[in-house]
């Protein structure tokens, strides 16, 4: 066949065969199903179309929810080498059609009024009871030695905006259960999102985005130009699957038989394992900037005290179960069996466990509960530079930089006044963060100081640069490249040693020349809650136990410590060594591979502040999965067009044991779980499940963020120039850690800052070395 010929065939199957087919299947029903109602799930045998039919765009299976809701017809398309659907929905289940009628059939004006009187009596009522249980000492955990101490320290967030929001939260929330115990909704509109005009009692109140401002917003409103909430700080968790909640709105998750659920702890005991298991080509700083990634875009808000003291849903610190009157409507405590091989010689019964607050819809309407996240989801440095104005005015300092602590000529995160670590003991350090979590690993305050110091490194040449700046434009340009920095290098570095270059050419995640195209207002960056509480936790399966400290100028090790002891207690900031030896441990020491075993410095001894056992992180997980709603791992294993696990045995025989075990069916398998126990994919160090969740992620916040860094000045209204972004692209891990290094003993760094020093090729060079590229800051000298 000539090469016209066979263009000439291809052009009439795409643009005559494809649609002609795509339009028989619109109205006859009778391809292959397999499944009922809203399992069912449709295999296409027709080859894969270029082009998709009725303005149909082509997308990752992930990004296209409705394409395994029984009824809907998606055929399978080309995608950059992989097969994606045609979707006609965007990103939610329900198409336009629906939306149309469901807006046509007004909700009854008596149901919404008693929806809502109902719900304040409700809310009254819960709030009145919550305040007389917390007045009980048992019910608050206040004393610093206890485990769930250092839980509630690592994910603390509260304020009195995220306190009154969190009320709204669950005002609407009850006026949704209420209309559907009237009948006035149905289970399918609320599952589907269809709920837009359902006015709740409570509206949150709106940001005012004036005319495009250059600086992203602190708090990551004004964004999106017609959705100003999207992205922002105290705003749900939006999800890739409609929530499995047991009673459709908040209620944790049953069995499929209907019988509750293994306890996560049960779950965590038999199939999280303790072992070591190096990365052949991965190091420790791969896991520690996995971990100040999701500290920047995802810190679910706990229900606390109203002055913000943890809930405690345990006895004597996990005795006994607190009696039901004692027991906070936020509690959700993990049981954990009497033959624990852990927990039972403690005679411990309860890990504490509170749930997350639920975020008011932006529209006022009711609907599910969505989770609150007390982060910008916009990776924008939040961690940094906090997310409301009175954090970063707590946190800067005179001439646009930021405030340090100068400790002997070495400049350290501020000191914070708040409780905020383990130890108060003469010569303790405590460091202040943008999130207030910097503490929680030493590992973690290291990145904290690089990136401290480093707003000032480019602070000060800027404002050399340009003396006429006054010091707000200096403070503001340089959140600006900083924020643009640490995008580049994930975009540049991490994702893709993380998700391998099929998924990163399937999303269009690598950086472009030049400007980048992909802006798409259409585009929601919210996190997901199956990333945040499954598959960006994959990093708790890389964490190393121990710590090593080499010694450069001794030739050795110069200790190993258990990171137990590094939760919390970051006093050791303070030697003068210890911020360089650490740089240099983290290069060289590999991570631990992802699979099913967790370190138990995270799964038995987490923040034991001294006693002889810690929480469970693993059974946290499971626990925080379900508490979201989050669907079992097959419902995402079906999104992502994989075949469902239909018996225990089609697993490894070795996790079949384990899990035939504690579930009752596979379907049952809690999706952190099950992302752990997948093969990575091909030059990725996880599974498709965990990178086509992750890779959605990241896709949104690239397409779905106007001042994302290569978005040029069409879209952007914080554009950089050519030549200044070309600069930015210059930057690496290992620049920064190069220029903002103590250099008493880090003279060089491996080239490649997440790849193990011990790999041929990334053998560590001069910090001065033209191998590692700097950013020439002259391009942002202003003419
Ligand atoms: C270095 C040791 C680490 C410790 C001690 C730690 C500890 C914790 C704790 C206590 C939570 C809160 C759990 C909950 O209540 O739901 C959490 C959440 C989380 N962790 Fe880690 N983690 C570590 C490393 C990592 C790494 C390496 C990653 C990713 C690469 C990661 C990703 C996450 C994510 C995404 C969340 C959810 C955050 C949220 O939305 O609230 N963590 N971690
Ligand atoms: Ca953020």
């Amino acid at each position: 066949m000539s090469l016209y010929n066979f263009i000439l065939r291809l052009f009439v199957y795409v643009v005559v065969v494809c649609p002609v087919i795509v339009f028989a299947h619109a109205h006859d029903k009778s391809y292959v199903t397999h499944g009922q109602g809203h399992n069912a799930h449709v295999h296409i045998k027709e080859p894969p179309c270029s082009t998709c039919p009725r303005h149909g765009h082509c997308v990752p299976k992930v990004q296209c929810p409705a394409h395994v809701r029984s009824g809907s017809y998606n055929p399978a398309c080309h995608l950059d080498g992989v097969v994606g659907v045609c979707c006609f929905t965007g990103r939610s289940h329900a198409t336009e059609s629906e939306h149309r009628s469901r807006a046509s059939t007004a909700i009854n004006i008596e149901d919404v009024k008693v929806s809502h009187r109902q719900s304040r009596l409700k809310l009254e009522d819960w709030v009145m009871t919550a305040a007389e249980q917390l007045q009980h000492s048992m019910m608050t955990v206040t004393n610093s030695t206890s485990p769930s101490f250092g839980h509630h320290l690592s994910v603390v967030s509260h304020d009195a905006r995220a306190a009154s929001l969190g009320r709204g939260g669950l005002l609407n929330l009850f006026a949704a259960q209420e209309l559907k115990a009237r009948q006035a909704i149905s289970e399918d509109d609320l599952l589907l999102g269809l709920t837009e005009n359902t006015d709740g009692p409570f509206c949150p109140p709106q940001p005012t985005c004036v005319a495009p401002n250059r600086y992203r917003s602190i708090g990551g409103e004004c964004n999106n130009p017609t959705s100003s909430t999207w992205g922002a700080v105290l705003t749900g968790y939006e999800r890739l699957l409609p929530p499995d909640y047991s009673d459709g709105t908040w209620a944790i998750r049953t069995a499929k038989s209907g019988a509750p659920l293994p306890s996560a702890r049960t779950v965590s005991s038999a199939l999280v394992l303790e072992g070591s298991h190096p990365h052949p080509t991965h190091n420790l700083m791969f896991m520690q900037f996995g971990q100040f990634i999701a500290h920047d875009i995802s810190a679910g808000v706990i229900f606390t005290a109203d002055n913000g003291t943890a809930i405690s849903c345990c006895m004597n610190d996990g005795e006994d179960f607190l009696p039901p009157e004692l027991t906070h409507f936020a509690c959700a405590p993990i049981a954990i069996d009497a033959d624990d091989q852990f927990y039972g010689q403690f005679r411990r019964k309860c890990i504490n466990f509170v749930r997350t607050q639920i975020a008011p819809a932006h529209d006022c309407s009711v609907g599910y509960a969505k989770q609150m996240n007390g982060a910008t989801h916009y990776p924008d440095l939040s961690h940094l530079y906090g997310s409301t104005e009175e954090k970063l005015s707590s946190l800067r300092d005179a001439g646009g930089l930021l405030k340090v602590f100068n400790d002997y000529g070495r400049d350290l995160p501020p000191l914070t006044e708040r409780k905020e670590c383990l130890s108060a003991k003469e010569g303790a350090a405590c460091f202040e963060s943008g999130d207030n979590h910097g503490n929680q690993i030493i590992s973690l305050t290291v990145l904290h100081t690089i990136f401290t110091r480093e707003h000032n490194r480019v602070a000060r040449a800027l404002s050399a640069l340009n003396p006429t700046w006054d010091e707000d434009r200096v403070f503001w340009e340089t959140r600006r490249i900083l924020q643009a920095e640490f995008q580049h290098m994930i975009y540049n570095e991490w994702l893709p040693l993380l998700l391998g270059p099929q998924t990163i050419k399937t999303f269009a995640l690598s950086p472009s020349e030049g400007y980048s195209s992909s802006y798409d207002p259409q585009a929601n960056p919210s996190i997901s809650a199956e990333f945040s509480t499954a598959a960006m936790r994959f990093g708790h399966s890389v964490v190393d136990g121990r710590i090593t400290i080499p010694s450069p100028n001794m030739g050795g090790i110069y200790e190993t410590i258990s990171i137990q002891e590094l939760m919390f207690q970051p006093t050791r900031m303070r030697l003068r060594h210890f911020l360089d030896r650490l740089l240099i441990g983290l290069s060289t020491q590999p991570m631990q591979i992802v699979d099913p075993y967790v370190t138990e410095g995270l799964s038995r001894y987490m923040f034991h502040g001294g006693n002889p056992y810690g929480v469970d992180l693993a059974a946290i997980n499971i626990q925080r999965g379900r508490d979201h709603g989050v669907q079992s791992y097959n419902q995402y294993r079906k999104l992502i067009g994989l075949d469902i696990f239909t018996d225990f045995q089609q697993f490894p025989p070795n996790a079949a044991k384990r899990l035939i075990t504690v579930y009752e069916n596979p379907d049952d398998i809690d999706l952190w779980v099950g992302g752990l126990l997948e093969e990575p994919v091909e030059g990725a160090i996880i599974g498709p499940t965990f990178a086509n969740i992750i890779a959605d992620q990241f896709a949104r916040h690239k397409h779905g963020d106007r001042y994302f860094y290569e978005h040029g000045p069409d879209v952007n209204p914080g554009a950089f120039t050519p030549s200044q972004l070309e600069e930015i692209k210059k930057v690496t891990l290992a620049r920064l850690i190069c220029d903002n290094r103590d250099g008493i003993e880090l003279v060089s760094q491996p080239p490649q800052a997440f790849l193990r020093a011990d790999l041929p090729g990334n053998e560590p060079v001069p910090c001065d070395s033209t191998i590692i590229p700097s950013m020439d800051l002259s391009k942002f000298k202003e003419d």
